[in-house]
Parts: C-alpha cells; sequence; structure tokens
C-alpha cells in the first residue's frame, strides 16, 4: 500500500492548544486531527504545514519544533503523520474543510476522539 505524507500542526494560542474535527463528508468522518494535509510534489515539510493551515483555517503560524513522526495503517489506506508545534502569529481562525474546533488545555486534549495515528504524536505532546 502506497504511504501518503501529510503533515500537522499543534498550534498553541496563549495556553490553549487548538483541535479540528473532521466533516462527516471526509476520510475519518468526525474524528479530531490536527489542522494540516498532504505533502505536495516540490514542497518541504514546513512550506507544506504552512500553507494547509492558511488553507484551511485561514491564520499564520510560526513553526516551534518537529516531533516524531507517525506510520499509520488504516483499513484503507497508510499514512506518515509529521507533526510540528506551533504558535499562533496572525489572521482570523476560520474554518474552511473542519466542522469544528476547540481550543482547550492541552491536558484536556486527551478527552477528544482523536484519529488514530494522533494518538502517538498526542502523547509525545503531552510530555514535552
Ligand atoms: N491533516 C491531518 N490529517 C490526518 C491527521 N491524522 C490522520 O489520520 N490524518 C489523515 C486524514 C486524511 O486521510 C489524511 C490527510 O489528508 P487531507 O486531510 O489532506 O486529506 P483529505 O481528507 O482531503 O483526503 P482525501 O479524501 O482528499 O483523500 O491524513 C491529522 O492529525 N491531521
Amino acid at each position: 500500500m502506497k504511504t501518503i505524507l501529510v503533515t500537522c500542526a499543534i498550534i498553541q494560542f496563549d495556553d490553549k492548544v487548538l483541535a479540528v474535527q473532521r466533516s462527516k463528508n471526509m476520510k475519518l468522518p468526525l474524528k479530531w486531527e490536527f489542522a494540516g494535509g498532504k505533502i505536495e510534489e516540490g514542497e518541504t515539510e514546513v512550506e507544506c504545514i504552512k500553507r494547509e493551515i492558511l488553507e484551511e483555517l485561514n491564520i499564520k503560524i510560526e513553526i516551534k519544533e518537529k516531533l516524531t513522526p507517525v506510520t499509520h495503517e488504516y483499513p484503507d489506506f497508510k499514512i506518515k503523520l509529521i507533526p510540528f508545534t506551533a504558535e499562533y502569529i496572525t489572521g482570523k481562525l476560520i474554518l474552511k474543510e473542519h466542522s469544528d474546533f476547540i481550543l482547550v488545555n492541552k491536558r484536556k486534549l486527551i478527552n477528544l476522539d482523536w484519529a488514530e495515528a494522533d494518538i502517538p504524536i498526542l502523547k509525545e505532546y503531552l510530555e514535552l
């Protein structure tokens, strides 16, 4: 099975963190995730995550740190999910694709119904 390369960003807004919910017509419907998306040809990981965040959320972020990539096999596809921590810089948050978002204290992130590939990333982030 081909592996899809996907970047995602754990975006901090002061003392809160942003999680977004996939809409019911996307793959992994209604699962929570960190915003991001597929790497396009000729694009670096950092270019990809900044572009995806601007496209999906209408905001600009500053990348802080790369966390450990996770390879995960769903029943019908396989992804390598490449996570970054980031900070909100500017822009009004507008959801272009997702059905919902939440800004929460990082300790409360664990209570959401996450896409499976995100679980190891969330655990690493909670230990930082
Ligand atoms: N952006 C993002 N995607 C994630 C995360 N965890 C996770 O399993 N994924 C999966 C969901 C999608 O299948 C894929 C990301 O692709 P995408 O968000 O650009 O794609 P999409 O839903 O438009 O997919 P498609 O139907 O067009 O193929 O990775 C995550 O934290 N962030």
